[in-house]
């Protein structure tokens, strides 16, 4: 999707893809692929609560998100006090144990993600249509830190259901994304919170362990 679409999602606050609570994967599953106090990237990240509980757990988190709205307010949300600098095709906002820099995924270099052990990827690769998630995945895998384990919730439907986005993921496709670089866990089906609880949808977590590191 274009620059464009997502800044008329904030703008008219079309954002059904905001969870108001936590979501049950990172609760349940990132000690499976984070230490304490591991640094968690969270590409397309929003104003996702997650981010705030994973800070609670002790984590630091790096972020990347187009709209500046969806930052500030996730700041603001959390009455956290925060500072900006502008770097590069960035303006980073930084507060205690974060920082979101706001701009382009595909702007992103290693540099910013050095730190990085783990990522999370909620609501993030099943946004993009297919060609651009080839591109977010093949991106992703050159910036990230190649120890770096990974944890991700994709949305399942039957074909042709919905036309996206949220877009369905399907485990062949997880597979053919990541498995050359990561084992590959596959967690259970969930009930899907995605499309207002439709069960017809639903959502499946991966935990992914670099192959080499
Ligand atoms: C479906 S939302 C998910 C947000 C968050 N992960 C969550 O769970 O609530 C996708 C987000 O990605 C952002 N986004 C889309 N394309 C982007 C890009 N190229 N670079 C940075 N952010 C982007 C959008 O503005 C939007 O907030």
């Amino acid at each position: 999707m274009e620059h464009e679409f997502w800044h008329e999602r904030w703008q008219k606050r079309e954002i059904g893809f905001h969870r108001l609570d936590v979501h049950p994967l990172p609760t349940t599953q990132i000690e499976s692929v984070a230490k304490p106090s591991a640094t968690i990237f969270v590409p397309l990240c929003g104003k996702s609560l997650d981010m705030q509980w994973l800070l609670q757990q002790g984590y630091e988190v790096i972020g990347i998100e187009l709209s500046e709205a969806a930052i500030q307010e996730f700041f603001a949300e959390h009455s956290i006090p925060y500072q900006t600098t502008q770097e590069g095709p960035f303006v980073a906002y930084r507060a205690e144990g974060i920082c979101i820099y706001q701009g382009d995924f595909f702007a992103l270099t290693k540099t910013h993600l050095q730190t990085v052990t783990t990522w999370y990827d909620r609501a993030a690769m099943v946004a993009l249509p297919p060609a651009m998630r080839v591109k977010y995945v093949s991106h992703l895998q050159h910036i990230l830190p190649p120890a770096a384990t990974g944890l991700l919730v994709m949305v399942e439907y039957p074909d042709g259901y919905w036309k996206g986005p949220p877009f369905a993921i399907h485990t062949t496709e997880v597979l053919a994304s990541y498995e050359a670089n990561y084992n590959i866990e596959i967690l259970p089906l969930l009930p899907g919170f995605t499309l207002g609880g439709d069960a017809n949808v639903t959502e499946r977590g991966y935990l992914l362990f670099p192959k080499e590191t």
